[in-house]
């Protein structure tokens, strides 16, 4: 399997590509020099475009993937607001983008040349709004405030709207902060991390009434963990077995298993890592995770180890300034 790794550093404003061997070693490919802080990216479904949310010109660029994995800009077109996170839909056909600071989420067509268009529609007053997520039928997107402890919840038409489900909101413990969410790949169950109790819940996504359902919260900082608690990132194995959330304060990796119907996570370790963990991901193959520390300005690969998930460090690597996203993409 040929994959390409893509951090992100806002500080130096740039995108490192890198070449993930089979072996798991990282080798340079490129640096893009990028006019502006580059935060959240995304690889298009078909896998021929990385999105690239920038500010302080709030716009996304998109950068045509060569089959070496190198990037050249095609094109880029204006956000909303502050580009917090930024997703598409399964099909490719809209680009999501969330935005904290503007407290808000757009959708923005996708045109046919793969390059996204002006938002068509913008949804105000989401506090916080931290992500957007979107389930495995491309059905419903999933947008977390944090400052509102609620998900809500919208369905995706087939016009290219968004329009709240009858179940417009769920909501999270008081002071939770729910901000990213992955799906197991069953489709029945999402993850949530809360940035500001470091809790991870799992919601079912159709109880016996058809409803979104909180149906478990686990503190996911090691027991007498007394600091501030500052989560971030989560990532699920592509087989669903291994589930990971970092926390910035204490640089932590925590390491759950996922029971085979993916309803129950249960603790297997905590793993020390770079400095303020904003960002992670896990490769395509489920052997290796890739975690950026913030104020390390490295990033650090790991091997994931059976039966339980637990990380191995391999090696670590100098990016840009201030690394908070990474994104890995196979190349066949
Ligand atoms: O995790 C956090 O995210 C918010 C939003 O990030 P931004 O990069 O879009 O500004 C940030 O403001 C907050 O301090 C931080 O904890």
């Amino acid at each position: 399997m040929k994959q390409v790794v893509y951090t992100a550093s806002p500080e130096s404003q740039q995108i490192h590509a890198w070449r993930l061997d089979e072996d798991g070693a990282l080798s340079l490919l490129q640096v893009t020099d990028v006019s502006g802080q580059v935060q959240p990216m995304v690889v298009s479904p078909k896998k021929d475009f990385l999105y690239v949310g920038v500010r302080p010109n709030f716009r996304v660029l998109a950068f045509r993937i060569a089959a070496d994995g190198t990037l050249s800009e095609a094109g880029e077109a204006p956000l909303p607001g502050s580009p917090t996170h930024i997703s598409t839909d399964r099909t490719g056909s809209y680009l999501f983008c969330g935005s904290y600071n503007d407290a808000c989420v757009s959708i923005s067509p996708i045109g046919e040349d793969g390059v996204p268009q002006a938002p068509t529609q913008v949804i105000r007053e989401l506090e916080g709004c931290h992500s957007a997520n979107i389930d495995n039928a491309n059905q419903t997107l999933f947008v977390p405030a944090l400052k509102q402890d609620r998900i809500c919840l919208y369905a995706l038409n087939a016009d290219g709207t968004l329009t709240p489900r009858e179940q417009a909101q769920v909501t999270t413990v008081e002071g939770a902060g729910p901000r990213h969410m992955v799906f197991h790949p069953n489709g029945s169950y999402a993850y949530c991390v809360n940035e500001l109790d470091s809790t991870v819940d799992v919601w079912a996504l159709a109880n016996a009434h058809g409803e979104v359902e909180r149906v478990q919260s686990l503190d996911m900082m090691p027991p007498g963990f007394s600091e501030t608690r500052w989560a971030a990132d989560i990532h699920l194995t592509p087989d669903g077995r291994y589930l990971y959330a970092c926390d910035r304060t204490s640089s932590t990796l925590t390491v759950f298993s996922v029971s085979e119907d993916g309803g129950l996570l249960t603790i297997e370790g905590y793993q020390p890592t770079e400095t303020q963990p904003r960002g992670f991901n896990i490769d395509n193959s489920g052997r290796y995770l890739v975690a950026a520390g913030q104020k390390s300005h490295h990033i650090e690969l790991y091997r994931i180890e059976e039966p339980q998930g637990l990380l191995t460090p391999l090696a670590r690597y100098a990016v840009g300034q201030g690394p908070m996203w990474v994104v890995i993409h196979q190349l066949d």
